[in-house]
């Protein structure tokens, strides 16, 4: 059963528009930050990490943003580019915005955080003017992510994105990458989630996100059939409900529902599953295989990244995805 047809003439696979940044992952882990003193350096942002994570499953991938005039903006642009990126919409901004910068607490396996530094961040200033329509329409699919919907210009920048992907046919996919410390108000963060969501065909979001959508609507049981129904009265054609290490639920527009098993993992780190399962996901709906498998994969890929140190140098290949899922099957790997 095919839920999203692909345009097949394009040329890219996928384009992402929104945050470029950077994390600075504590070394010295399981403890808090105040004890931390050293970090490694990577390349984050939930719809960057995906695209590294699609471009390192082999897809043709090209990312729409606004890096800082400095030395963190030129590192972001040059690892995008050596990871077989498309660059030419990532603009530099000129006004002394700087790099989002989100620094990592790892307490333990299952208690880690994010302390952010975001004032005058350079990828929220994205301009619709700066949007390039050739590259959307040069594209299968378009990847929007909340974040980049906290403030304007990023917001506008963002709707016309969506307006040229309806107009050239780009499948669009919305991962709701909810960051409250981005967002002033509950009520404007829900009205533009929203609004953005109703023009999308595969919404992603955790049980929490969606309930901050729904803080308008009547769904006390916080029931994900209800939260998923809602969306196919709009253009949505998949709505993925994630629940951590208890999995993920797909619901399709036909009234199914799609589940898939989770593989274990010895966790160094939660943060970066959501960005590695929907890179795996969404290469396994590109690939036409069913829902159940695109979710297996990208639980696969969720995965190696909560394994590893980092979220985008920790996204895996097709090789190392397989050589997972193989390994849990003979038993070779058990959860911490
Ligand atoms: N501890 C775990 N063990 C095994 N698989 C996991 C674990 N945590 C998450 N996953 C896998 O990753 C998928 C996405 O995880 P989750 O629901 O935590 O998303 P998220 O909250 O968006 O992640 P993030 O922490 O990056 O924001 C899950 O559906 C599951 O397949
Ligand atoms: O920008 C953030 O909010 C943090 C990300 O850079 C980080 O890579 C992450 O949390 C991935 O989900």
């Amino acid at each position: 059963m095919t839920y999203v047809a692909f345009p097949s003439s394009k040329e890219l696979d996928f384009t992402a528009i929104g945050r470029l940044c950077i994390d600075l992952n504590a070394n010295e882990i399981n403890r808090p930050m105040e004890q931390t003193s050293t970090f490694t350096k990577y390349v984050g942002g939930s719809p960057a990490n995906i695209t590294i994570g699609l471009s390192r499953l082999g897809l043709k991938t090209a990312f729409i943003g606004k890096i800082a005039d400095d030395q963190m903006g030129r590192f972001i642009e040059d690892y995008l580019t050596r990871n077989g990126i498309e660059t030419g919409n990532v603009v530099t901004d000129r006004t002394g915005a700087v790099t989002g910068l989100a620094f990592t607490e790892i307490k333990s396996p299952t208690d880690c955080s994010i302390l952010m530094y975001r004032d005058n961040a350079a990828d929220l200033k994205l301009t619709p003017g700066e949007v390039r329509e050739d590259v959307i329409a040069r594209s299968k699919m378009l990847l929007i992510s909340g974040t980049a919907l906290a403030a304007s210009p990023s917001r506008e920048a963002v709707f016309l994105a969506l307006d040229y992907a309806k107009k050239h046919g780009c499948v669009i996919a919305f991962d709701l990458d909810f960051r409250p410390y981005t967002w002033t108000s509950a009520e404007e963060t829900a009205v533009y989630y929203n609004l953005a969501a109703e023009k999308c065909d595969i919404i992603l979001g955790t049980r929490e996100e969606f309930d901050m959508m729904e803080r308008f609507e009547q769904n006390p049981e916080r029931s994900d059939q209800v939260t998923a129904s809602k969306w196919f009265r709009h253009s949505a054609q998949i709505v993925i409900i994630k629940h951590g290490k208890d999995g993920s639920i797909a619901y399709t527009k036909d009234g199914q529902e799609h589940r898939a098993q989770t593989f274990p993992a010895k966790v160094v780190k939660t943060f970066g599953a959501g960005d590695s399962y929907a890179a795996g996901f969404l290469y396994g709906l590109m690939q036409g295989w069913t829902l159940e498998k695109s979710m297996e994969y990208g639980s696969a890929a969720a995965c190696i990244v909560i394994s590893s140190h980092s979220c985008s140098d920790a996204m895996p290949t097709s090789a190392q995805v397989d050589d997972y899922i193989a390994r849990c099957e003979r038993g070779e790997i058990t959860a911490n």
